[in-house]
């Protein structure tokens, strides 16, 4: 049988490690692709001790176009297709609207939004160049269907990326592209002591009160882990979620309802 080939944006940490490791064991190669190359090569390591030679590590910056295209063209010469791109890589600015840094308000949309730009079209150009169809997932966010104080930024880059993906969802089905997305609520990694930590500052609180008061209002009363999101990619990604398009899933733990 051939083997799949998903290239996870991101995936040097956090959530899009824990993807490419649930994919890599489902049998994937995988293209753990990242701006910092030092933890790309650790996931795409420790994938191969763990499961064989089917990790490579690339680097990219999402927010550069030519990058990304670049990137999909490198793991194609490898690995001899593309079936699956996860958009995972992502930041956050926590900042009222007011305080917020014009330059750090570009980067957060060049690299969340516009990377997912870059990515959606980067791999649906070639699954049609293919002409085998192929699965897009976005990292979206419990932040695209409810804005948050200070995370107006951040927020706006989430809820496009769900009208985008909609968008991309109808203009690549003629092509057998389906194209979903993941709203996790709370995941307990580095993007998230950040959020934690600036907004302890901001509301004077310590960060461990800040932690337990956004825990509080989780319904099951306990943060998401990363395998908990990567659960719900791995399903969108296999054969069961042929018929699922333009979908965004909350990964929240029922702390709000679509
Ligand atoms: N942690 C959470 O609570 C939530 C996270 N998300 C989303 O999930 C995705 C992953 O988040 P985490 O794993 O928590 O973040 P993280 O900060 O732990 O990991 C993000 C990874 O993306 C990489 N990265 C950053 N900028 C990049 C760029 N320009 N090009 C390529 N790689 C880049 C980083 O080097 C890092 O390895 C993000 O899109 C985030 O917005 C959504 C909802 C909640
Ligand atoms: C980081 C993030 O997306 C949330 C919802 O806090």
């Amino acid at each position: 049988m051939t083997q799949k080939v998903a290239i996870i944006t991101g995936s040097g940490r956090g959530i899009g490690a824990a993807i490419a490791n649930q994919l890599a064991g489902e049998g994937y190669a995988i293209a753990v692709a990242d701006i910092d190359p030092q933890t790309a090569d650790q996931v795409a390591q420790s994938i191969n001790q763990n499961a064989g030679q089917t990790a490579r590590a690339y680097v990219v910056d999402v927010a550069k176009r030519d990058e990304v295209f670049r990137l999909v063209d490198e793991v194609v010469q490898d690995w001899g297709r593309l079936d699956l791109f996860v958009n995972n890589a992502g930041i956050a600015i926590i900042a009222s609207i007011i305080d917020s840094d014009p330059e750090e308000v570009e980067r957060l949309l060049n690299v969340n939004l516009l990377g997912t730009f870059w990515g959606i079209q980067a791999a649906a150009t070639q699954f049609k160049r293919q002409g085998t169809g192929g699965k897009i997932i976005n990292a979206a966010s419990l932040a695209s269907v409810e804005g948050s104080a200070l995370q107006g930024a951040y927020s706006a880059s989430k809820f496009a990326i769900r009208g985008l993906g909609q968008s991309a969802a109808k203009e690549l089905a003629p092509d057998q592209i389906t194209v979903n997305a993941y709203d996790p609520g709370i995941v307990l990694t580095s993007l998230r002591d950040g959020i934690d930590e600036t907004t302890a500052n901001l509301k004077q609180r310590t960060f461990a009160e800040q932690r337990a008061s956004v825990v509080n209002e989780i319904a099951l009363k306990r943060a998401a882990t990363p395998a908990d999101v990567a659960n719900v990619v791995s399903f969108l990604a296999s054969p069961q979620a042929d018929y699922i398009t333009g979908q965004s899933i909350l990964i929240d733990g029922g702390m709000r309802f679509h």
